[in-house]
Protein backbone atom coordinates (compact mmCIF):
# COMPACT_ATOMS: atom_id res chain seq x y z
CA UNK A 1 0.00 0.00 0.00
CA UNK A 2 3.24 2.46 0.69
CA UNK A 3 4.70 1.14 -2.12
CA UNK A 4 1.64 2.20 -3.93
CA UNK A 5 1.33 5.63 -3.08
CA UNK A 6 4.47 6.51 -3.48
CA UNK A 7 3.86 5.51 -6.91
CA UNK A 8 0.95 7.65 -7.05
CA UNK A 9 2.69 10.23 -5.65
CA UNK A 10 5.62 9.76 -7.97
CA UNK A 11 3.43 9.92 -11.11
CA UNK A 12 1.94 13.18 -9.76
CA UNK A 13 5.33 14.75 -9.64
CA UNK A 14 6.37 13.87 -13.04
CA UNK A 15 3.11 15.32 -14.35
CA UNK A 16 3.61 18.56 -12.64
CA UNK A 17 7.44 18.54 -13.56
CA UNK A 18 7.01 18.02 -17.54
CA UNK A 19 4.18 20.94 -17.63
CA UNK A 20 6.25 23.21 -15.51
CA UNK A 21 8.58 22.90 -18.19
CA UNK A 22 6.25 23.11 -21.13
CA UNK A 23 4.40 25.57 -20.24
CA UNK A 24 1.50 26.73 -22.76
CA UNK A 25 2.24 30.49 -23.40
CA UNK A 26 -0.96 33.17 -22.86
CA UNK A 27 -2.59 33.63 -25.45
CA UNK A 28 -2.00 30.54 -27.44
CA UNK A 29 -4.86 28.30 -28.30
CA UNK A 30 -4.08 24.54 -30.09
CA UNK A 31 -7.12 22.91 -31.63
CA UNK A 32 -7.08 18.91 -32.74
CA UNK A 33 -8.01 19.84 -36.48
CA UNK A 34 -8.19 17.20 -39.47
CA UNK A 35 -4.58 15.80 -38.74
CA UNK A 36 -3.84 16.57 -35.41
CA UNK A 37 -2.21 19.96 -33.64
CA UNK A 38 0.03 21.94 -36.26
CA UNK A 39 1.23 25.39 -35.62
CA UNK A 40 4.31 27.66 -36.05
CA UNK A 41 6.90 24.79 -35.07
CA UNK A 42 8.55 27.59 -32.31
CA UNK A 43 5.40 27.50 -30.63
CA UNK A 44 4.29 23.42 -30.95
CA UNK A 45 6.58 22.58 -27.89
CA UNK A 46 3.50 22.24 -25.11
CA UNK A 47 1.51 20.57 -27.42
CA UNK A 48 3.89 17.96 -28.49
CA UNK A 49 4.97 17.41 -24.82
CA UNK A 50 0.89 16.93 -24.09
CA UNK A 51 0.50 14.25 -26.96
CA UNK A 52 3.21 12.43 -25.80
CA UNK A 53 1.55 12.45 -22.19
CA UNK A 54 -1.48 11.52 -24.14
CA UNK A 55 -0.16 8.55 -26.31
CA UNK A 56 1.47 6.83 -23.78
CA UNK A 57 -1.64 7.23 -21.94
CA UNK A 58 -3.98 5.53 -24.90
CA UNK A 59 -1.28 2.42 -25.09
CA UNK A 60 -1.97 2.02 -21.57
CA UNK A 61 -5.68 2.05 -22.30
CA UNK A 62 -5.12 -0.47 -24.83
CA UNK A 63 -3.17 -2.83 -22.49
CA UNK A 64 0.24 -1.61 -23.30
CA UNK A 65 -0.08 -2.00 -27.46
CA UNK A 66 2.28 0.38 -29.40
CA UNK A 67 0.87 3.56 -30.12
CA UNK A 68 2.71 6.56 -32.68
CA UNK A 69 3.52 9.60 -32.66
CA UNK A 70 4.35 11.10 -35.84
CA UNK A 71 5.98 14.89 -36.05
CA UNK A 72 5.53 16.87 -39.31
CA UNK A 73 2.79 19.36 -40.48
CA UNK A 74 2.80 17.65 -43.82
CA UNK A 75 2.82 20.05 -46.97
CA UNK A 76 2.79 23.25 -44.66
CA UNK A 77 5.85 25.63 -44.94
CA UNK A 78 9.06 24.75 -43.62
CA UNK A 79 8.65 26.91 -40.38
CA UNK A 80 5.99 25.00 -38.91
CA UNK A 81 5.54 21.77 -37.29
CA UNK A 82 3.21 18.96 -36.17
CA UNK A 83 1.89 16.15 -34.13
CA UNK A 84 0.13 13.30 -35.37
CA UNK A 85 -1.04 9.72 -32.75
CA UNK A 86 -1.25 6.62 -35.05
CA UNK A 87 -3.46 4.11 -33.09
CA UNK A 88 -2.46 0.64 -32.47
CA UNK A 89 -3.89 -0.47 -35.78
CA UNK A 90 -1.93 2.20 -37.57
CA UNK A 91 -5.03 4.60 -38.26
CA UNK A 92 -5.21 7.76 -37.06
CA UNK A 93 -6.33 7.86 -32.79
CA UNK A 94 -9.93 7.39 -32.16
CA UNK A 95 -12.06 10.67 -32.79
CA UNK A 96 -13.43 9.61 -29.01
CA UNK A 97 -10.06 10.64 -27.35
CA UNK A 98 -10.15 14.20 -29.75
CA UNK A 99 -11.63 16.31 -27.35
CA UNK A 100 -9.39 15.04 -24.23
CA UNK A 101 -6.49 15.73 -26.38
CA UNK A 102 -7.56 19.22 -26.95
CA UNK A 103 -7.80 19.92 -23.60
CA UNK A 104 -4.98 18.63 -22.42
CA UNK A 105 -3.06 20.54 -25.11
CA UNK A 106 -4.90 23.90 -23.72
CA UNK A 107 -4.25 22.91 -20.39
CA UNK A 108 -3.37 27.08 -18.63
CA UNK A 109 -1.09 25.51 -16.14
CA UNK A 110 1.01 22.23 -14.48
CA UNK A 111 -2.07 21.72 -12.03
CA UNK A 112 -5.06 21.83 -14.25
CA UNK A 113 -2.63 19.50 -16.45
CA UNK A 114 -2.85 17.02 -13.84
CA UNK A 115 -6.24 17.58 -12.37
CA UNK A 116 -7.22 16.87 -16.29
CA UNK A 117 -5.26 13.44 -16.16
CA UNK A 118 -6.48 12.47 -13.26
CA UNK A 119 -9.87 12.93 -14.23
CA UNK A 120 -9.57 11.36 -17.53
CA UNK A 121 -8.11 8.38 -16.17
CA UNK A 122 -10.44 7.75 -14.25
CA UNK A 123 -13.49 8.02 -16.11
CA UNK A 124 -11.78 5.60 -18.50
CA UNK A 125 -10.35 3.17 -16.31
CA UNK A 126 -6.76 3.77 -16.91
CA UNK A 127 -4.61 1.89 -15.37
CA UNK A 128 -1.75 4.78 -14.10
CA UNK A 129 0.91 4.17 -11.32
CA UNK A 130 3.51 2.06 -12.76
CA UNK A 131 1.89 -1.37 -12.86
CA UNK A 132 1.52 -1.67 -16.38
CA UNK A 133 3.52 -0.93 -19.67
CA UNK A 134 2.97 1.47 -22.28
CA UNK A 135 4.56 1.73 -25.34
CA UNK A 136 4.83 4.96 -28.04
CA UNK A 137 6.72 4.54 -30.93
CA UNK A 138 8.16 8.21 -32.30
CA UNK A 139 9.02 9.28 -35.79
CA UNK A 140 9.92 12.94 -37.55
CA UNK A 141 10.28 14.40 -40.77
CA UNK A 142 13.05 16.47 -41.89
CA UNK A 143 11.92 20.02 -40.32
CA UNK A 144 14.03 21.80 -38.18
CA UNK A 145 12.04 22.44 -35.19
CA UNK A 146 11.79 18.40 -35.60
CA UNK A 147 14.70 17.34 -32.99
CA UNK A 148 13.54 19.74 -30.20
CA UNK A 149 9.67 18.76 -30.67
CA UNK A 150 10.88 15.08 -30.76
CA UNK A 151 12.44 15.59 -27.30
CA UNK A 152 9.38 17.51 -25.76
CA UNK A 153 7.35 14.05 -26.83
CA UNK A 154 10.02 11.80 -25.08
CA UNK A 155 9.33 13.96 -22.16
CA UNK A 156 6.51 13.83 -22.39
CA UNK A 157 5.78 10.40 -22.80
CA UNK A 158 8.72 9.38 -19.98
CA UNK A 159 6.17 11.59 -17.46
CA UNK A 160 4.06 8.60 -17.61
CA UNK A 161 5.25 5.80 -15.63
CA UNK A 162 5.68 2.56 -16.88
CA UNK A 163 5.91 3.88 -20.50
CA UNK A 164 8.53 2.84 -23.17
CA UNK A 165 9.59 5.43 -25.67
CA UNK A 166 11.25 4.02 -29.19
CA UNK A 167 12.77 6.73 -31.17
CA UNK A 168 12.38 4.95 -34.96
CA UNK A 169 14.21 7.82 -36.21
CA UNK A 170 13.60 10.44 -39.12
CA UNK A 171 10.53 8.44 -41.44
CA UNK A 172 7.55 9.04 -44.00
CA UNK A 173 4.58 9.46 -41.76
CA UNK A 174 3.43 6.20 -43.53
CA UNK A 175 6.12 4.35 -42.38
CA UNK A 176 5.90 5.46 -38.52
CA UNK A 177 2.27 4.12 -38.84
CA UNK A 178 3.25 0.91 -40.88
CA UNK A 179 5.74 0.16 -37.77
CA UNK A 180 2.94 0.74 -35.29
CA UNK A 181 0.57 -1.65 -37.06
CA UNK A 182 3.29 -4.63 -37.79
CA UNK A 183 4.82 -4.23 -34.30
CA UNK A 184 1.02 -4.86 -32.83
CA UNK A 185 0.33 -7.65 -35.31
CA UNK A 186 3.72 -9.45 -34.08
CA UNK A 187 5.36 -9.20 -37.29
CA UNK A 188 8.68 -7.16 -38.03
CA UNK A 189 8.20 -3.72 -38.14
CA UNK A 190 11.99 -2.10 -38.73
CA UNK A 191 12.63 -0.10 -41.69
CA UNK A 192 14.35 -2.42 -43.27
CA UNK A 193 11.25 -4.67 -43.19
CA UNK A 194 9.29 -1.95 -44.68
CA UNK A 195 11.42 -1.35 -47.54
CA UNK A 196 11.60 -5.04 -47.80
CA UNK A 197 7.73 -5.46 -47.80
CA UNK A 198 7.87 -3.09 -50.78
CA UNK A 199 10.62 -4.09 -52.92
CA UNK A 200 9.52 -8.09 -52.49
CA UNK A 201 5.78 -6.88 -53.37
CA UNK A 202 6.59 -4.92 -55.95
CA UNK A 203 9.18 -7.33 -58.05
CA UNK A 204 6.22 -9.93 -57.11
CA UNK A 205 3.68 -7.95 -58.95
CA UNK A 206 5.92 -7.56 -61.89
CA UNK A 207 6.71 -11.30 -62.04
CA UNK A 208 2.87 -11.35 -62.72
CA UNK A 209 2.36 -9.29 -65.36
CA UNK A 210 0.59 -10.92 -68.20
CA UNK A 211 2.72 -12.45 -70.75
CA UNK A 212 0.57 -12.06 -73.78
CA UNK A 213 -0.83 -9.18 -74.34
CA UNK A 214 1.56 -7.09 -76.79
CA UNK A 215 1.89 -3.58 -77.23
CA UNK A 216 4.78 -1.17 -76.33
CA UNK A 217 6.37 -1.48 -72.85
CA UNK A 218 5.87 0.77 -70.62
CA UNK A 219 8.36 3.85 -70.40
CA UNK A 220 10.33 2.59 -67.31
CA UNK A 221 11.78 6.20 -67.10
CA UNK A 222 9.64 7.98 -63.85
CA UNK A 223 10.86 11.44 -62.19
CA UNK A 224 9.72 12.00 -58.69
CA UNK A 225 9.41 15.37 -56.78
CA UNK A 226 10.05 14.69 -53.34
CA UNK A 227 8.87 17.95 -52.01
CA UNK A 228 12.61 18.21 -50.30
CA UNK A 229 11.15 16.43 -48.17
CA UNK A 230 11.35 12.40 -46.75
CA UNK A 231 9.98 10.81 -49.45
CA UNK A 232 12.61 11.73 -51.72
CA UNK A 233 15.27 11.03 -49.19
CA UNK A 234 14.17 7.52 -48.79
CA UNK A 235 13.04 6.83 -52.32
CA UNK A 236 16.55 7.35 -52.66
CA UNK A 237 17.56 4.50 -50.68
CA UNK A 238 15.56 1.84 -52.50
CA UNK A 239 15.19 3.14 -56.21
CA UNK A 240 18.24 0.95 -56.78
CA UNK A 241 16.28 -2.22 -56.01
CA UNK A 242 13.51 -1.22 -57.46
CA UNK A 243 13.78 -3.55 -61.03
CA UNK A 244 11.87 -2.21 -63.99
CA UNK A 245 11.67 1.16 -63.74
CA UNK A 246 14.07 3.91 -63.74
CA UNK A 247 13.48 6.70 -61.00
CA UNK A 248 14.98 10.02 -61.04
CA UNK A 249 14.21 11.68 -57.25
CA UNK A 250 14.20 16.04 -58.18
CA UNK A 251 13.64 17.90 -54.84
CA UNK A 252 15.18 15.44 -52.87
CA UNK A 253 15.55 17.01 -49.72
CA UNK A 254 19.37 16.87 -50.20
CA UNK A 255 22.02 20.16 -49.00
CA UNK A 256 20.99 22.97 -51.26
CA UNK A 257 18.45 21.10 -53.71
CA UNK A 258 15.45 23.39 -52.63
CA UNK A 259 12.97 24.30 -49.39
CA UNK A 260 11.14 21.93 -47.96
CA UNK A 261 7.22 22.12 -49.81
CA UNK A 262 8.34 25.35 -51.32
CA UNK A 263 7.08 25.76 -55.14
CA UNK A 264 7.30 22.09 -55.22
CA UNK A 265 5.48 19.19 -53.93
CA UNK A 266 1.88 17.52 -53.93
CA UNK A 267 -0.26 20.15 -52.44
CA UNK A 268 1.62 22.84 -54.69
CA UNK A 269 1.70 20.82 -58.32
CA UNK A 270 -2.09 19.66 -57.50
CA UNK A 271 -3.56 23.45 -56.35
CA UNK A 272 -1.17 25.53 -59.01
CA UNK A 273 -1.45 22.85 -61.91
CA UNK A 274 2.46 23.98 -62.42
CA UNK A 275 5.54 21.73 -63.18
CA UNK A 276 7.44 21.94 -59.50
CA UNK A 277 11.25 23.76 -59.28
CA UNK A 278 13.56 22.08 -60.62
CA UNK A 279 11.62 20.74 -63.57
CA UNK A 280 12.10 22.02 -67.50
CA UNK A 281 11.19 22.09 -71.18
CA UNK A 282 13.48 18.60 -71.40
CA UNK A 283 11.04 16.41 -69.48
CA UNK A 284 8.06 17.04 -71.64
CA UNK A 285 5.94 13.96 -72.27
CA UNK A 286 7.88 12.78 -69.33
CA UNK A 287 5.75 10.26 -66.79
CA UNK A 288 6.35 12.37 -63.54
CA UNK A 289 5.06 12.22 -59.60
CA UNK A 290 5.33 14.45 -56.81
CA UNK A 291 5.06 13.55 -52.93
CA UNK A 292 4.27 15.96 -50.13
CA UNK A 293 6.58 16.78 -47.19
CA UNK A 294 5.70 13.42 -44.93
CA UNK A 295 5.10 11.59 -48.46
CA UNK A 296 1.36 10.71 -47.38
CA UNK A 297 0.45 11.76 -50.70
CA UNK A 298 0.98 11.39 -54.03
CA UNK A 299 -0.26 12.45 -57.15
CA UNK A 300 1.03 12.22 -61.04
CA UNK A 301 1.35 14.87 -63.90
CA UNK A 302 3.24 15.15 -67.07
CA UNK A 303 3.97 18.71 -69.22
CA UNK A 304 2.42 17.88 -72.65
CA UNK A 305 4.13 21.40 -74.09
CA UNK A 306 7.77 23.04 -73.57
CA UNK A 307 6.24 26.65 -74.29
CA UNK A 308 4.55 26.67 -70.68
CA UNK A 309 4.72 25.21 -67.29
CA UNK A 310 1.00 23.80 -67.29
CA UNK A 311 0.74 20.13 -66.50
CA UNK A 312 -1.73 17.37 -67.40
CA UNK A 313 -2.63 16.18 -63.86
CA UNK A 314 -3.44 12.87 -62.65
CA UNK A 315 -5.09 13.30 -58.99
CA UNK A 316 -6.14 11.35 -55.95
CA UNK A 317 -9.18 10.44 -57.70
CA UNK A 318 -7.80 8.96 -60.64
CA UNK A 319 -5.00 7.41 -58.51
CA UNK A 320 -8.15 5.54 -57.06
CA UNK A 321 -9.92 4.94 -60.43
CA UNK A 322 -6.81 3.29 -61.09
CA UNK A 323 -6.98 0.81 -58.83
CA UNK A 324 -10.51 0.04 -58.51
CA UNK A 325 -10.49 -1.03 -62.49
CA UNK A 326 -7.25 -2.95 -61.15
CA UNK A 327 -8.91 -4.67 -58.24
CA UNK A 328 -12.49 -5.19 -60.19
CA UNK A 329 -10.70 -6.40 -63.12
CA UNK A 330 -9.09 -9.04 -60.48
CA UNK A 331 -12.16 -9.86 -58.76
CA UNK A 332 -14.15 -10.89 -62.13
CA UNK A 333 -11.04 -12.93 -63.51
CA UNK A 334 -11.25 -14.79 -60.00
CA UNK A 335 -15.04 -15.20 -60.33
CA UNK A 336 -16.19 -15.47 -63.66
CA UNK A 337 -13.57 -18.28 -64.94
CA UNK A 338 -15.62 -20.84 -66.36
CA UNK A 339 -13.67 -23.28 -65.85
CA UNK A 340 -13.27 -22.79 -61.93
CA UNK A 341 -16.90 -22.00 -61.74
CA UNK A 342 -16.35 -23.89 -57.79
CA UNK A 343 -13.84 -21.58 -56.91
CA UNK A 344 -15.12 -18.02 -56.19
CA UNK A 345 -14.56 -15.34 -53.64
CA UNK A 346 -17.33 -12.78 -52.76
CA UNK A 347 -16.18 -9.50 -51.76
CA UNK A 348 -17.84 -6.37 -51.47
CA UNK A 349 -15.79 -3.62 -52.89
CA UNK A 350 -16.68 0.28 -51.95
CA UNK A 351 -14.93 3.06 -52.91
CA UNK A 352 -14.78 6.50 -50.50
CA UNK A 353 -14.61 9.56 -51.34
CA UNK A 354 -15.18 12.89 -50.06
CA UNK A 355 -16.83 16.39 -51.39
CA UNK A 356 -13.47 17.50 -52.86
CA UNK A 357 -13.74 14.88 -55.44
CA UNK A 358 -13.89 15.76 -58.80
CA UNK A 359 -17.53 15.17 -59.82
CA UNK A 360 -16.88 13.49 -63.47
CA UNK A 361 -14.34 11.06 -61.43
CA UNK A 362 -17.65 9.23 -59.40
CA UNK A 363 -19.77 9.85 -62.30
CA UNK A 364 -17.18 7.39 -63.52
CA UNK A 365 -17.03 5.19 -60.90
CA UNK A 366 -20.86 4.91 -60.34
CA UNK A 367 -20.85 3.79 -64.18
CA UNK A 368 -18.39 1.09 -63.59
CA UNK A 369 -21.29 -0.21 -61.55
CA UNK A 370 -19.15 0.25 -58.35
CA UNK A 371 -20.57 1.60 -54.82
CA UNK A 372 -19.20 4.96 -54.22
CA UNK A 373 -19.59 7.01 -50.54
CA UNK A 374 -19.19 10.01 -48.85
CA UNK A 375 -17.17 11.09 -45.76
CA UNK A 376 -16.00 14.04 -44.28
CA UNK A 377 -12.80 15.91 -45.41
CA UNK A 378 -10.02 13.98 -43.73
CA UNK A 379 -8.53 10.66 -43.86
CA UNK A 380 -9.69 9.62 -40.25
CA UNK A 381 -13.18 9.88 -41.55
CA UNK A 382 -12.35 7.91 -45.09
CA UNK A 383 -10.40 5.31 -43.35
CA UNK A 384 -12.87 4.29 -41.23
CA UNK A 385 -15.33 4.02 -43.78
CA UNK A 386 -13.33 2.13 -46.19
CA UNK A 387 -12.66 -0.33 -43.27
CA UNK A 388 -17.10 -1.62 -43.66
CA UNK A 389 -15.69 -3.21 -46.89
CA UNK A 390 -14.09 -6.49 -48.05
CA UNK A 391 -12.00 -4.09 -50.24
CA UNK A 392 -12.52 -0.16 -49.24
CA UNK A 393 -10.51 1.93 -51.81
CA UNK A 394 -10.39 5.38 -50.40
CA UNK A 395 -8.86 8.51 -52.15
CA UNK A 396 -8.95 12.66 -51.47
CA UNK A 397 -9.07 14.53 -54.78
CA UNK A 398 -5.07 15.53 -53.25
CA UNK A 399 -3.58 12.45 -53.08
CA UNK A 400 -4.38 11.09 -49.50
CA UNK A 401 -5.67 7.40 -50.30
CA UNK A 402 -4.92 3.82 -49.63
CA UNK A 403 -6.67 0.61 -50.33
CA UNK A 404 -7.64 -1.74 -47.32
CA UNK A 405 -8.53 -5.46 -47.24
CA UNK A 406 -10.92 -7.46 -44.39
CA UNK A 407 -8.77 -9.80 -42.38
CA UNK A 408 -11.58 -11.91 -43.69
CA UNK A 409 -10.57 -11.72 -46.92
CA UNK A 410 -7.52 -11.89 -47.03
CA UNK A 411 -7.70 -15.49 -45.43
CA UNK A 412 -9.96 -16.06 -48.20
CA UNK A 413 -7.57 -15.28 -50.97
CA UNK A 414 -4.95 -17.06 -49.32
CA UNK A 415 -6.77 -20.31 -49.33
CA UNK A 416 -7.79 -20.15 -52.59
CA UNK A 417 -4.44 -18.95 -54.12
CA UNK A 418 -3.40 -22.27 -51.98
CA UNK A 419 -6.24 -24.07 -53.79
CA UNK A 420 -5.26 -23.32 -56.96
CA UNK A 421 -1.39 -23.33 -56.60
CA UNK A 422 -1.99 -27.02 -55.52
CA UNK A 423 -3.85 -27.85 -59.03
CA UNK A 424 -3.37 -27.89 -62.62
CA UNK A 425 -4.52 -24.32 -62.45
CA UNK A 426 -1.76 -22.99 -60.80
CA UNK A 427 -1.27 -21.45 -64.09
CA UNK A 428 -4.48 -20.23 -65.15
CA UNK A 429 -5.82 -16.43 -65.51
CA UNK A 430 -7.46 -17.20 -62.05
CA UNK A 431 -4.34 -18.45 -60.19
CA UNK A 432 -2.49 -14.81 -61.63
CA UNK A 433 -5.26 -12.59 -60.79
CA UNK A 434 -5.67 -14.28 -57.28
CA UNK A 435 -1.54 -13.70 -56.91
CA UNK A 436 -1.87 -10.54 -57.91
CA UNK A 437 -4.14 -9.30 -55.63
CA UNK A 438 -2.33 -11.15 -52.61
CA UNK A 439 0.66 -9.19 -53.93
CA UNK A 440 -1.39 -5.58 -53.96
CA UNK A 441 -2.47 -6.35 -50.45
CA UNK A 442 1.10 -6.65 -49.68
CA UNK A 443 2.39 -3.46 -51.48
CA UNK A 444 0.35 -1.01 -50.59
CA UNK A 445 0.16 0.03 -47.32
CA UNK A 446 -3.37 -0.60 -45.36
CA UNK A 447 -2.30 1.86 -42.35
CA UNK A 448 -2.45 5.10 -44.05
CA UNK A 449 -2.22 6.61 -47.40
CA UNK A 450 1.90 6.28 -48.39
CA UNK A 451 3.20 7.96 -51.33
CA UNK A 452 5.91 5.44 -51.80
CA UNK A 453 3.70 1.86 -51.87
CA UNK A 454 1.11 4.08 -53.77
CA UNK A 455 3.91 5.15 -56.44
CA UNK A 456 4.72 1.38 -56.92
CA UNK A 457 1.21 0.00 -56.91
CA UNK A 458 0.56 2.49 -59.76
CA UNK A 459 3.60 1.67 -61.37
CA UNK A 460 2.76 -2.14 -60.90
CA UNK A 461 -1.07 -1.79 -62.81
CA UNK A 462 0.66 1.29 -65.62
CA UNK A 463 2.65 -2.21 -67.00
CA UNK A 464 0.00 -4.49 -66.26
CA UNK A 465 -2.55 -2.60 -68.27
CA UNK A 466 0.63 -0.97 -70.56
CA UNK A 467 -0.84 2.06 -70.03
CA UNK A 468 0.76 5.06 -70.97
CA UNK A 469 0.46 8.17 -68.75
CA UNK A 470 -1.93 9.29 -71.61
CA UNK A 471 -3.77 6.64 -71.14
CA UNK A 472 -4.58 6.97 -67.34
CA UNK A 473 -5.42 11.10 -67.83
CA UNK A 474 -7.63 11.01 -70.40
CA UNK A 475 -9.72 7.58 -68.32
CA UNK A 476 -12.05 11.04 -68.23
CA UNK A 477 -12.11 15.00 -68.24
CA UNK A 478 -12.58 16.49 -64.84
CA UNK A 479 -14.83 18.76 -64.81
CA UNK A 480 -13.50 22.50 -64.17
CA UNK A 481 -13.07 23.64 -60.32
CA UNK A 482 -12.07 25.92 -58.17
CA UNK A 483 -11.32 26.21 -54.57
CA UNK A 484 -11.13 29.67 -52.24
CA UNK A 485 -10.51 30.66 -48.95
CA UNK A 486 -12.17 33.36 -47.47
CA UNK A 487 -10.99 34.47 -44.10
CA UNK A 488 -14.13 35.38 -41.72
CA UNK A 489 -14.73 36.11 -37.75
CA UNK A 490 -15.34 32.91 -36.47
CA UNK A 491 -15.40 29.84 -39.05
CA UNK A 492 -17.13 27.48 -36.17
CA UNK A 493 -20.23 29.07 -37.06
CA UNK A 494 -20.60 27.26 -40.34
CA UNK A 495 -21.92 24.16 -39.64
CA UNK A 496 -22.47 21.68 -42.15
CA UNK A 497 -23.96 18.22 -42.98
CA UNK A 498 -24.22 15.41 -45.51
CA UNK A 499 -20.64 14.54 -45.64
CA UNK A 500 -20.20 18.70 -45.41
CA UNK A 501 -21.94 19.08 -49.14
CA UNK A 502 -24.64 20.90 -47.66
CA UNK A 503 -24.70 24.39 -44.95
CA UNK A 504 -27.12 23.74 -41.92
CA UNK A 505 -25.98 27.00 -40.34
CA UNK A 506 -26.62 29.77 -40.78
CA UNK A 507 -29.62 28.02 -43.02
CA UNK A 508 -29.58 31.18 -45.04
CA UNK A 509 -26.26 30.58 -46.51
CA UNK A 510 -27.52 27.19 -48.38
CA UNK A 511 -30.22 28.52 -49.70
CA UNK A 512 -28.07 31.50 -51.19
CA UNK A 513 -25.40 28.39 -52.74
CA UNK A 514 -28.37 26.68 -53.90
CA UNK A 515 -29.63 29.75 -55.66
CA UNK A 516 -26.20 30.44 -57.08
CA UNK A 517 -25.49 27.08 -58.12
CA UNK A 518 -28.96 26.72 -60.06
CA UNK A 519 -27.66 29.54 -62.78
CA UNK A 520 -24.49 26.88 -63.89
CA UNK A 521 -24.58 23.96 -66.25
CA UNK A 522 -23.29 21.43 -64.11
CA UNK A 523 -22.46 23.63 -61.11
CA UNK A 524 -22.01 21.87 -57.78
CA UNK A 525 -20.99 24.17 -54.71
CA UNK A 526 -20.57 24.06 -50.94
CA UNK A 527 -18.46 25.77 -48.12
CA UNK A 528 -17.00 24.28 -44.98
CA UNK A 529 -14.77 25.70 -42.04
CA UNK A 530 -10.76 23.98 -42.43
CA UNK A 531 -9.84 21.72 -40.29
CA UNK A 532 -6.22 22.97 -41.01
CA UNK A 533 -5.93 26.78 -41.41
CA UNK A 534 -8.20 29.14 -40.17
CA UNK A 535 -10.44 30.08 -43.11
CA UNK A 536 -13.53 28.56 -44.57
CA UNK A 537 -13.14 26.84 -47.72
CA UNK A 538 -15.00 27.57 -51.09
CA UNK A 539 -15.48 24.52 -53.47
CA UNK A 540 -17.34 24.75 -56.78
CA UNK A 541 -17.46 23.00 -60.51
CA UNK A 542 -18.81 23.45 -63.74
CA UNK A 543 -19.09 22.89 -67.02
CA UNK A 544 -16.48 25.40 -67.75
CA UNK A 545 -13.16 27.09 -65.80
CA UNK A 546 -14.67 30.82 -66.43
CA UNK A 547 -18.04 29.20 -64.95
CA UNK A 548 -16.38 27.49 -61.80
CA UNK A 549 -14.89 30.26 -61.02
CA UNK A 550 -17.53 32.97 -61.13
CA UNK A 551 -19.63 30.05 -59.00
CA UNK A 552 -16.99 29.96 -56.13
CA UNK A 553 -16.62 33.78 -56.31
CA UNK A 554 -20.06 34.86 -55.92
CA UNK A 555 -20.60 32.00 -53.34
CA UNK A 556 -17.04 33.39 -51.24
CA UNK A 557 -19.15 36.83 -51.60
CA UNK A 558 -22.33 35.30 -50.10
CA UNK A 559 -19.77 34.16 -47.17
CA UNK A 560 -17.89 37.21 -46.33
CA UNK A 561 -21.14 39.49 -46.20
CA UNK A 562 -22.74 36.80 -44.04
CA UNK A 563 -19.69 35.96 -41.80
CA UNK A 564 -16.56 38.29 -42.39
C1 LIG B 1 -9.47 20.60 -49.26
C2 LIG B 1 -8.29 19.90 -48.72
O1 LIG B 1 -7.40 19.53 -49.48
N1 LIG B 1 -8.25 19.70 -47.40
C3 LIG B 1 -7.14 19.04 -46.73
C4 LIG B 1 -6.79 19.76 -45.44
O2 LIG B 1 -7.91 19.74 -44.59
P1 LIG B 1 -8.84 21.00 -44.27
O3 LIG B 1 -9.72 20.52 -43.15
O4 LIG B 1 -9.59 21.27 -45.53
O5 LIG B 1 -7.93 22.14 -43.93
O6 LIG B 1 -5.71 19.08 -44.80
C5 LIG B 1 -6.03 17.73 -44.41
C6 LIG B 1 -4.84 17.18 -43.67
O7 LIG B 1 -3.70 17.14 -44.45
C7 LIG B 1 -6.40 16.91 -45.63
O8 LIG B 1 -6.77 15.62 -45.23
C8 LIG B 1 -7.54 17.60 -46.38
O9 LIG B 1 -7.83 16.93 -47.56
MG1 LIG C 1 1.09 14.84 -45.75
Amino acid sequence: MAADQEQEQEQRRRLLDVASRFPLPTGCRFSYGTAGFRADGATMAPAVCRAGILAALRSLKLAGAAVGIVITASHNPIGDNGVKIADPDGGMMDQQWEPFAAALANAPDPDALLQLVLQFVKDEGIPLGGHHTAQVLLGRDTRPTGEYLLDAALQGINAILGAQAIDMGILTTPQLHWMVRSKNKGIKASESDYFTQLINSFRRMLELLPKDKGGDELAKKLIVDGANGIGGVKLEQIKAELSGLDIIVRNSGKEGEGILNHLCGADFVQKERVTPHGFGPEDVGVRCASLDGDADRLIYFQMSSSSDNKVDLVDGDKILSLFALFIREQLDVINNNGSQVDKSLPARLGIVQTAYANGASTQFLKGLGLEVVFTPTGVKYLHKKALEYDIGIYFEANGHGTVVFSEDFISQLESLSNDLSSQAANCSAQYHAAMRLMAATQLINQAVGDALSGLLLVEAILQYKRWSFQNWCELYSDLPSRQLKVKVVDRSSIVTTDAETKVSQPSSLQELIDKETANYTQGRCFVRPSGTEDVVRVYAEASTQVEADSLAKSVAHHVERLLG
